[in-house]
C-alpha cells in the first residue's frame, strides 16, 4: 500500500493536510500533535489483509513522526466501527493464506497494545469481535449512546474461540469473571452495559464522539509523555511478552483450529446467515 498525501481541508493550512491510504484515511494535526485515523474498507469494516497491512503502515508512519504524540481511531463508514476480522480471509483459503492472516492480525495487536502513542477509541458504530479487540487495545474508548452499537468479543457465536491474548486483553480490561462470562457466552453488549461492566470508558451522543475524543485526548496529553509511556509499558509488557514468546506456535494453532472442517462449515453458514439477514 502506497501513502498517499491529499489535499489540505479548506482554511486550515499544513497542519491539516491529510495523507493515508485507500483503506486507512489520516487526518494529522500538527498543530496539536493529534491525528484521527479512520477505517475506510466498506461496508463495515471488515480487517481484511490489506487493512491490516494498511493500518500498520499508517501507525508506524504518525508513531515515526515525532510531532504527533495521539491518535483517535474512528469509522469512516456509518453504523460500523469494525466487523472485526474478515471472516472471507478465514474460509475457503488455504493454510498459507490463513498463516499470514494471522501474522498480521498479530502485528497489529502487538503494535497498537504497546504503542507509545496515546490511542483513544472513537466508536462511532457497531463494535464487535476483532473490532472491539482493537479499541481494548487503547487507553480510552467512547462508545456511541446508539442501541444498534453492540460491542463485544462475540467469538463463541461463531462457533470459534478468541486466542489467549484478546482473552488476556479483555481481562486487562473488565476483569477475569466479566470476561470469562463474556467471552463464554459470545456477549456483545449495549452501550450502556458495555460502560457498567467497564468495556467502554464513556457513552456519548452520537455527534459528540468525536468531540469528546479530542477533549479526553487533551487530558492524556498533558501528562510528560515518557513517564506515561513506561507506566503503559509496565502495565502491559507482561500481556505482550506471553504472545512475542509464542508468535509462531499462536500461528499453528490457529492455522490447524481454523482449517477443521467443522470450524470452516460454522464459519460458511455464519456468513450466508449474515447474507440472508439482508434477503
Ligand atoms: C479466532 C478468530 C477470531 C476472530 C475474531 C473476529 O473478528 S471473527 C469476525 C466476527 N464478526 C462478527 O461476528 C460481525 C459480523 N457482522 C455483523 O454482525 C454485521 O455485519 C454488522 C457489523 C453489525 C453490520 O451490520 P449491517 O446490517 O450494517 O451489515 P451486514 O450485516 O448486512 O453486512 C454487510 C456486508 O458485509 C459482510 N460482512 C459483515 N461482517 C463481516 C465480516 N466480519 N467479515 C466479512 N464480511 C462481513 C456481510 O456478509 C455483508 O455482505 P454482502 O455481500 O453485502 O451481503
Amino acid at each position: 500500500a502506497t501513502i498517499r498525501r491529499t489535499e489540505p481541508t479548506a482554511g486550515s493550512g499544513d497542519s491539516a493536510r491529510r495523507f493515508g491510504t485507500q483503506r486507512v484515511l489520516v487526518e494529522p494535526d500538527a498543530a496539536s500533535g493529534v491525528a484521527v485515523m479512520k477505517f475506510k474498507n466498506p461496508p463495515v469494516n471488515s480487517l481484511s489483509l490489506e487493512l491490516l497491512t494498511e493500518f500498520i503502515i499508517s501507525l508506524e508512519k504518525l508513531e515515526n513522526d515525532k510531532t504527533f504524540r495521539g491518535v483517535i481511531l474512528t469509522s469512516d463508514c456509518p453504523r460500523v466501527f469494525s466487523a472485526g476480522l474478515d471472516l472471507t480471509e478465514m474460509c475457503g483459503k488455504n493454510p498459507a493464506h490463513y498463516a499470514e492472516y494471522w501474522k498480521a492480525v498479530q502485528e497489529l495487536w502487538l503494535r497498537l497494545y504497546l504503542s507509545n502513542l496515546v490511542l483513544i477509541a472513537a466508536i462511532n458504530g457497531a463494535c464487535p469481535a476483532g473490532g472491539c479487540l482493537i479499541s481494548l487495545t487503547c487507553d480510552y474508548r467512547i462508545l456511541a449512546d446508539n442501541p444498534k452499537y453492540l460491542i463485544g468479543l462475540n467469538e463463541t457465536l461463531l462457533g470459534i474461540v478468541a486466542p489467549f491474548w484478546f482473552k488476556d486483553t479483555l481481562v486487562n480490561t473488565i476483569g477475569h469473571r466479566a470476561s470469562e462470562q463474556a467471552l463464554q457466552l459470545g456477549l456483545l453488549f449495549l452501550p450502556a452495559e458495555a460502560l457498567q461492566v467497564g468495556l467502554v470508558d464513556q457513552v456519548v451522543p452520537e455527534d459528540q464522539v468525536l468531540s469528546t475524543a479530542l477533549s479526553v485526548m487533551a487530558r492524556w496529553m498533558a501528562i510528560p509523555d515518557h513517564a506515561r509511556q513506561l507506566t503503559k509499558n509496565m502495565m502491559r509488557k507482561t500481556t505482550v511478552d506471553r504472545l512475542v514468546k509464542q508468535r509462531d506456535a499462536d500461528i499453528q494453532n490457529f492455522v490447524s483450529f481454523i482449517s477443521r472442517d467443522s470450524i470452516q462449515k460454522s464459519l460458511q453458514m455464519y456468513l450466508e446467515k449474515l447474507k440472508q439477514k439482508k434477503g
